[in-house]
């Protein structure tokens, strides 16, 4: 040891209180967040702390998964995204505004780690989890998805960059609100957009060779548009569509193994109803197209296993014009009036499953539910939309109606019920479970496309995941616990599959077996 560490102590003595223990500042931190009553203040308490002290930040993160991530993350960052411009405290992130178009590259040459980053969640905040267009308001949900890649994947924080696009707002609350922190304007039409978004991008991939990009809650059209346009140009993809369309996957091949163990039925005889058919909603269906053909089906018999519902009811091909990314799975067989009433859908379609991404509160209704139970010896009910409170049904309205026998996953987080005896445990369909590992695996790999492969592989590492004893729990998905093991899983799946499509470009990893390639990614991971 060197007479400096030594003495180090001795030069920093009495600038700290005499007796601050590590160890108990961590209990310290702990009961300051916990004598905080609103969750909006204990997010705003650990994002403080965050930026004081990081290190005890992710420390704490890591030992507490289950209650930190509600607050960081969904459903809490919704409120945080609704009131930023106001509980605004001081600059996080990347800012790039529509008066930036032509000089783009210089703004991102301001990015202090600009050697460093690997990893970008970008939102233009025209679609904040279910909450609408809340413009620059949306940067957030940008931060709080990159501090889940570094407490779930452990990505290194000093390599991650959350970007928000602001593009105006069409929201006039926030227009009119002295304190909104946004360009005051509404959004560009879509050519000039299109050309702000294609400078951003061509920048981005100049300035930042090896960044991964994820796109985070753009406005559906352009979210199925972006993906279009640079997926096969750039290391890309789109959580809401792709992630959100793996975490459901995984969890509907694990509901419908218990689906199918109860009723008697093969495993693929499942008919899928989708409340909702935004992004995710379309997104979701299109990825669960694999359960059917890993089943063995024709993609006509799979597509006709999946039934689409939107503001207007029933999707079907009669009903008239119908936007690009409903077509797809249009009904050609129903031509009957228009069918608006859910209940009287399911009574119709007769749904094994059912899966809300509709950001509309409550629609699964008591009778709808109590309708799949009567169908169905183990209906599975998913209410995807978040923030909580604009989920589809609660865990409780789900189980007190179906008898208890629902096998359940929602976007945003419930509690655990007991009921007669037993413990009944919520999945939570989020897409956290997903993109800190597929993010991981893409740059270790060093991707140049992010491919459907590598995403499907992502999503059966996730559905593989489960020990034992959370199977023995019939959880549909692993405890949030054990998010790191999960994604350094993942990360080796989606590694190996960029490797057989011909994305990958880490030379060093060629051929190596899967288990080596888990201790690769376990080793890359960064502690706090
Ligand atoms: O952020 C979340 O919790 C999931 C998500 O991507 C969304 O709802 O847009
Ligand atoms: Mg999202």
């Amino acid at each position: 040891m060197s007479s400096l560490t030594v003495r180090r102590p001795e030069l920093k003595r009495g600038l700290t209180p005499p007796m601050l223990d590590e160890k108990l500042h961590i209990e310290r931190c702990l009961e300051q967040l916990h004598s905080k009553d609103k969750p909006i203040e204990k997010y705003i308490y650990l994002s403080s702390l965050k930026e004081r002290d990081q290190s005890m930040f992710y420390k704490l993160c890591l030992a507490h998964m289950s209650e930190f991530t509600p607050i960081i993350y969904t459903p809490v960052v919704g409120d945080a995204c609704l009131q930023f411009s106001h509980i605004y405290r001081r600059p996080e992130g990347l800012f790039v505004s529509i008066e930036d178009k032509g000089r783009i590259g210089k703004v991102l040459s301001n990015w202090p780690a600009i050697d460093n980053a690997r990893i970008s969640v970008v939102t233009d905040g025209s679609r904040i989890l279910g909450l609408g267009d809340l413009g620059v308001n949306g940067m957030p949900i940008a931060v709080g998805k990159l501090s889940l890649y570094v407490a779930g994947a452990g990505i290194d924080p000093a390599s991650t960059l959350p970007i928000c696009l602001d593009l105006g707002t069409n929201t006039q609350k926030f227009l009119d609100d002295p304190l909104y922190l946004g360009a005051r304007r509404k959004r560009p039409a879509t050519a000039e957009m299109d050309e702000f978004m294609d400078e951003f991008m061509h920048e981005m991939a100049t300035r930042f060779p090896k960044l991964v990009v994820q796109f985070e809650d753009f406005s559906t059209d352009n979210a199925f548009r972006y993906l279009a346009r640079y997926r096969n140009k750039y290391a890309t993809f789109n959580d809401d569509i792709q992630g959100t369309g793996a975490v459901v996957l995984s969890g509907f091949l694990n509901a419908a193994k218990l689906s199918a163990a109860a009723s008697g039925r093969a495993l693929g005889d499942q008919r899928i109803l989708f409340f909702g058919a935004g992004s995710a909603g379309v997104g979701v269906a299109m990825q669960l197209m694999s359960f059917f053909r890993l089943q063995g089906m024709s993609e006509e018999e799979a597509r006709n296993r999946v039934w689409l519902v939107d503001s207007q009811g029933l999707v079907y091909d009669a009903r008239g014009r119908l936007p690009e990314h409903k077509k797809y799975f249009s009904r050609r067989d129903y031509t009957g009036p228009p069918m608006k009433n859910l209940l009287e859908i399911v009574e119709y379609v007769k749904p094994t499953a059912l899966l809300g991404l509709s950001t509309i509160a409550n629609a699964f209704t008591p009778a709808v539910l109590a309708k799949l139970a009567e169908i169905n010896p183990r209906p599975i009910v998913f209410p995807l939309s978040n923030p909580v409170r604009l989920s589809e049904c609660s865990f409780e309205d789900a189980v007190a109606n179906t008898n208890g026998s629902v096998l359940f996953a929602s976007g945003s987080p419930f509690d655990e019920i007991k009921r007669n005896g037993k413990t009944l445990y919520p999945g939570q369909g989020n897409n956290m479970y997903i993109f800190p590992g597929l993010g991981l695996g893409s740059i270790l790999s060093e991707a140049s496309a992010i491919t459907d492969a590598m995403v499907e592989a992502a999503s059966y590492g996730l559905a593989e995941s489960l020990t034992k004893e959370e199977r023995a729990q019939d959880l549909l998905y692993p405890r949030i616990e054990r998010i790191r093991e999960i994604s350094a899983f993942i990360a080796a799946q989606v590694i190996a599959t960029a490797q057989k499509a011909g994305v990958a470009h880490n030379e060093k990893l060629r051929g190596k077996p899967l288990s080596e390639l888990v201790d690769y990614a376990k080793g890359k991971m960064w502690y706090p």
